[in-house]
Order: C-alpha cells, then sequence, then structure tokens
C-alpha cells in the first residue's frame, strides 16, 4: 500500500481558530517539532496576507529541517488580471516555499456569490493560477473549497472545476468539506465518483462542523486518497479541522497504513502537548489517543480487568503514541484501584489487608464529604501512609490566624496571616502578607518552616482552584480547594474541603507542603 502524505496547516488553518495566534518564533519551534515527528508537508502561513507570514517563509529557509517541505497557502487569482501580475500569486513566488498550495471554487454558489463572475470564467482562474505556479515552484497543491458542498449541488461543475486543475497540472488534488458539515457515507460516495473522472492524486481536507473531520478523512482514505490535511490537536476555524493526532494512529495502527515510523509516533503526545504549550491553552485531557485521560481508568470494574489484561479496557497500547495507562482514584473505586494506585507509590498492599478496606472506605466517606483524589494524588498518598501508620508527622500547626482589612473604599485590600508552628518541640511565631488571603496563609507557613526545611523555598504554588460543591447530602454548603505545587523535579496535587474557604485552602496548603517534605526524605534514603 502506498504511503499516505500528512499535510499539517496548523501554522495556517489553525491560527484561524479563536483564540490562537503564534509568534514568528513559535511557528518556526512548531515547524521543528512536526518535521521530527515526521510529517510531510507544513503549511508555514499565507504570506499574502500578512507581513508575520512573510516573515515565517523568510526564517524558515535558514532552519534545517530533517525532511518535512514547507509550503506556503494562497488563492486562484483575482478576476480581471493575468496571474503574473497577482500580488497574490507573486508572494507565493517570492516565499520561495518548497510548495504553493492554492484554493478555488468548486461551488457554483460560490462563484455567484462570493466571487460574482461566471462560472467559466471560474475555471479560467483556476487553470492559468495553476498552470503560472507550476511554471514556478516545485510542487503545486490545489485545494478545491468547499468540494464536497459543490459536487451535491452541482456535480457537473464541480467536477469541471477539479478538470481544470489537473489540466494545469495540480500535484495533489485536494477536496476541502470546508464547512464541516459532511458525513462519511456522503464522503465515501462522493470520492469513489470522483475518482472515476480524476487521475490526479487525491487529497482530503476535512473540517469538523459536524464532529466527523477525523472520520471523513479516515474513510476518504479507504476510498484510496492519499494525501491527508489536518492540524495538532485539532485547531481551526469554527470548530476546527481534522485532528492529526488522532488520524495518525487511526491511519498507523487500525488501517495498517504508512505515514511515519513507529519512533515518531511515540512522540505525538509530547507534540500535541508542545502546540497547546505554545497556543498558551491548557491541554485537553479527554482528546483521544494523547489526552491525560485517554487512558485512565477509573471504574473498579474497569481497574480489576485491565490490571489482568490491559486490553479489556484500552483500545490501542498508549505508548504506542507517547501515552500512559493511568488508574483513578473516587468513590467508584474498587480494591484493584487502590492496590493499582498503592503500586504506583511502592507501597505494598495486599487486597486482603484490612487496611486497603479501610483506605476505600475512608475515601468513599471522603468523596461523599466532597473531596475527590483525581487531580489530588498527593494527599491521596498522604492517605494511604497515614492508614498504614508510614505517615510521619514533620510539623504541627498551633494555630493561625488571617485578617483582610481595607483601609479607605479607594484602597486595595490587605491580607496578612499569622500562623504559629511547633517542629521538634521547638514553636515558631511568623507573619506575613500576600496577595489575597490564601496567599498570605501559604507564605506565614512557608517562612515559618523554611528555618527547619529550607528546601521549601523551592516549591511554587502552580495552579489554585476552588470549587462551590453542589448543596447534597454530606455537602452542604462546602468548598472543595484543589492545589497543584512543584518543585525542580515535579509536580503534585493535593485537596482540603470546608464550609469555609480558608480551612479548604489550609488543608490543601499543609498537605502539599507534608507531600513535599516526604518525598525528599524518600528520595534522601531511596527504599532497598
Ligand atoms: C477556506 C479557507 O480557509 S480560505 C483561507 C481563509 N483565510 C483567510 O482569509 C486569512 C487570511 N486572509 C487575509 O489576510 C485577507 O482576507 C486577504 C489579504 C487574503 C484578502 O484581503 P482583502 O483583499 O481585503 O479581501 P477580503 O478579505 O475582503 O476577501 C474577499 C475577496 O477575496 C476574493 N476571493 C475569495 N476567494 C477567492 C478565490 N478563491 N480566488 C480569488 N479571489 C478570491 C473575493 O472575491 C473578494 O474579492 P473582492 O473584494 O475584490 O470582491
Ligand atoms: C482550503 C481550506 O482551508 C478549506 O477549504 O477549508
Amino acid at each position: 500500500m502506498s504511503l499516505v502524505k500528512l499535510y499539517d496547516t496548523t501554522l495556517r488553518d489553525g491560527t484561524q481558530a479563536e483564540d490562537i495566534s503564534f509568534l514568528v518564533e513559535d511557528k518556526i519551534r512548531i515547524a521543528h517539532k512536526l518535521d521530527e515527528c515526521g510529517i510531510h508537508y507544513i503549511e508555514g502561513g499565507w504570506p499574502g496576507s500578512n507581513p508575520k507570514d512573510v516573515a515565517f517563509f523568510k526564517d524558515i529557509k535558514k532552519e534545517k529541517l530533517s525532511q518535512a517541505k514547507i509550503a506556503a497557502f494562497g488563492s486562484t487569482r483575482r478576476a480581471k488580471i493575468t496571474p503574473d501580475k497577482d500580488q497574490n500569486l507573486r508572494t507565493l513566488v517570492d516565499s520561495k516555499a518548497d510548495a504553493a498550495t492554492i484554493f478555488g471554487k468548486t461551488w457554483d454558489f460560490h462563484v455567484h456569490e462570493a466571487l460574482r463572475i461566471p462560472l467559466e470564467e471560474n475555471l479560467e482562474l483556476i487553470f492559468d493560477s495553476l498552470e503560472f505556479l507550476k511554471k514556478n515552484m516545485p510542487e503545486v497543491f490545489y485545494d478545491a473549497e468547499h468540494f464536497f458542498d459543490g459536487y451535491k449541488s452541482n456535480p457537473e461543475y464541480a467536477i469541471k472545476t477539479l478538470q481544470a486543475a489537473q489540466q494545469a497540472g495540480a500535484d495533489c488534488i485536494i477536496l476541502c468539506d470546508t464547512n464541516g458539515g459532511s458525513m462519511p457515507y456522503e464522503i465515501a460516495a462522493i470520492v469513489d465518483e470522483v475518482k472515476k473522472h480524476i487521475k490526479t492524486p487525491l487529497g482530503i481536507h476535512a473540517h469538523n462542523d459536524g464532529e466527523c473531520a477525523v472520520a471523513n478523512s479516515i474513510i476518504s482514505v479507504q476510498q484510496g486518497i492519499v494525501h491527508v490535511q489536518g492540524t495538532i490537536n485539532g485547531f481551526g476555524e469554527r470548530c476546527g479541522n481534522a485532528n492529526l493526532c488522532s488520524i495518525i494512529p487511526a491511519l498507523k495502527v487500525k488501517m495498517k497504513r504508512d505515514c511515519i515510523s513507529d519512533a515518531q509516533m511515540k512522540t505525538l503526545r509530547d507534540l500535541s502537548r508542545y502546540v497547546y504549550e505554545l497556543a498558551n491553552l491548557a491541554p485537553n485531557k479527554h482528546q483521544p489517543y494523547v489526552g491525560n485521560s485517554a487512558f485512565a481508568h477509573k471504574g473498579g470494574v474497569h481497574v480489576s480487568a485491565i490490571q489482568r489484561h490491559p486490553e479489556t479496557y484500552e483500545h490501542m497500547r498508549p505508548e504506542l503514541v507517547g501515552n500512559t495507562t493511568r488508574v483513578l482514584v473516587s468513590d467508584l473505586s474498587g480494591r484493584a484501584n487502590i492496590l493499582a494506585k498503592a503500586t504506583e507509590f511502592n507501597i505494598n498492599l495486599d487486597s486482603k489487608d484490612p487496611v486497603t478496606l479501610e483506605i476505600l472506605e475512608d475515601i468513599k466517606s471522603m468523596e461523599n464529604r466532597g473531596y475527590q483524589f483525581e487531580g489530588a494524588e498527593a494527599s491521596f498518598e498522604l492517605l494511604m501512609k497515614r492508614a498504614l501508620g508510614t505517615h510521619r508527622k514533620f510539623f504541627s500547626v498551633i494555630g493561625f490566624r488571617v485578617i483582610d482589612e481595607k483601609r479607605t473604599e479607594d484602597d486595595q485590600p490587605i491580607s496578612e496571616a499569622t500562623i504559629k508552628v511547633k517542629v521538634g518541640g521547638k514553636v515558631e511565631h511568623t507573619a506575613s502578607e500576600g496577595h489575597g488571603p490564601v496567599n498570605a496563609l501559604d507564605n506565614a507557613l512557608r517562612k515559618a518552616l523554611e528555618k527547619f526545611y529550607p528546601k521549601l523555598k523551592d516549591v511554587k504554588l502552580h495552579d489554585y482552584k476552588v470549587r462551590v460543591l453542589p448543596a447534597g447530602q454530606g455537602t452542604a454548603s462546602s468548598i472543595r480547594v484543589l492545589i497543584e505545587s512543584g518543585d525542580k523535579e515535579g509536580r503534585w496535587g493535593t485537596v482540603g474541603v470546608s464550609s469555609n474557604v480558608i480551612e479548604a485552602s489550609y488543608q490543601a496548603l499543609v498537605d502539599a507542603i507534608e507531600f513535599k517534605l516526604h518525598k525528599d526524605e524518600e528520595t534522601a534514603a531511596p527504599k532497598k
């Protein structure tokens, strides 16, 4: 079977998504990652659109890519002008990219309404724009915009537009589901029809408005398409483009089609997170294949079974895309979840040990009060240690006081916390200010303890989330605080629950510090 060529448009169509914009430097960094991952073509932008995209094509020339080709994007020429005079086509040639991709109109409705020219004239636009580019660029792709809607409206005309592109010598004709509303069964039938008229290699560019972009891309490959366009994480105009992070494993693992190497596919999760990071967006944890939850098991029945054989509840091995199996602990847990978690923390538990059942009951009762241990695995580890009697008390808090004061109507409020702690018989009393009462308490607690445990200076508070729990049995007007802390080696989550937000925050802060102290002690003296 022939190689399926992957064409990434994260840097062009991806940036047409609301909230997504990349600096030129970001685009260059992403291009390197895409190249390392084995993506064959990287569409860097539309040089006729803005100076940033022009700069990208200039700067990428100075970079050494191992295999990827760079494509510049644009449209067919404007009406009433020859291609050599068309500014947009000239900028494509000036970009000195390895390939040019232009979109043109397929749908008669668009020719009438958007271009406002006769149907015949649009065929000339397509033909002579591509003919001009073929003479001036190493490789030329034609994106048949709105192909599927155009075909549904006027199949004869839609095919004529593709024939114009074929005649002009396009190296690949890409059928676009621009409005993203086509269904897989329509795509399959229409691609079959196109193959009767067009011999040029075909590609697919699918949008996700009907949530079928990945399915539409996959079915196109099954129908003989050899070039797939998409973006990392499915970023793109409106609801996004076909997600390459899902298409690649589907092609390789499910369809046994060659596109990138096994080693390159193992970098997919990292690539996904890298692009989220540069887009300044939190990764979608529920994203298929590469998300944190993609192979996370919560139900007790699931956990018990995956430990006997992972395929019972996993559609493929997560390691193939650089992901891992995770076990979550919640009130849906059974003993298998607790045992799996214990193994993760190097704690020896026996399923028949009464301590296992005790931990399970504790968790269920705490969850009923509003605790949640997903995302608070450090608090969970401390809970296990307490049940096993291996928890060490590094300090105790004798008491604290938090004051919030607003002196005049125009002043910002001032928060101050005082705290008294006891460490090995010594009492330390400190005060600290902060941006808000929780920050003041965090500062005061750490200030008091750093004298005894200097490594606490490395701890940073990365995230703080407060959730007012829905009133209900056992949780009426409770507040749950989730804190993410970190040091140079890693990050950990802790949780606190109370009807008082300061108390809930205090519990999570104390757990965060205790976890750090336990972790450092265990690293200094690893278990034999
Ligand atoms: C399906 C897609 O995703 S295509 C990519 C869409 N992406 C973008 O539009 C982002 C980048 N775009 C831009 O920066 C600007 O739109 C530009 C610079 C390209 C053009 O800007 P402007 O000249 O101001 O035109 P505008 O944005 O209003 O677009 C409408 C014009 O494009 C023309 N046009 C639209 N599609 C095509 C086409 N396939 N071939 C030729 N001309 C086209 C229209 O006829 C209209 O021309 P007119 O104003 O002379 O009647
Ligand atoms: C070309 C393109 O981006 C589209 O048709 O959606």
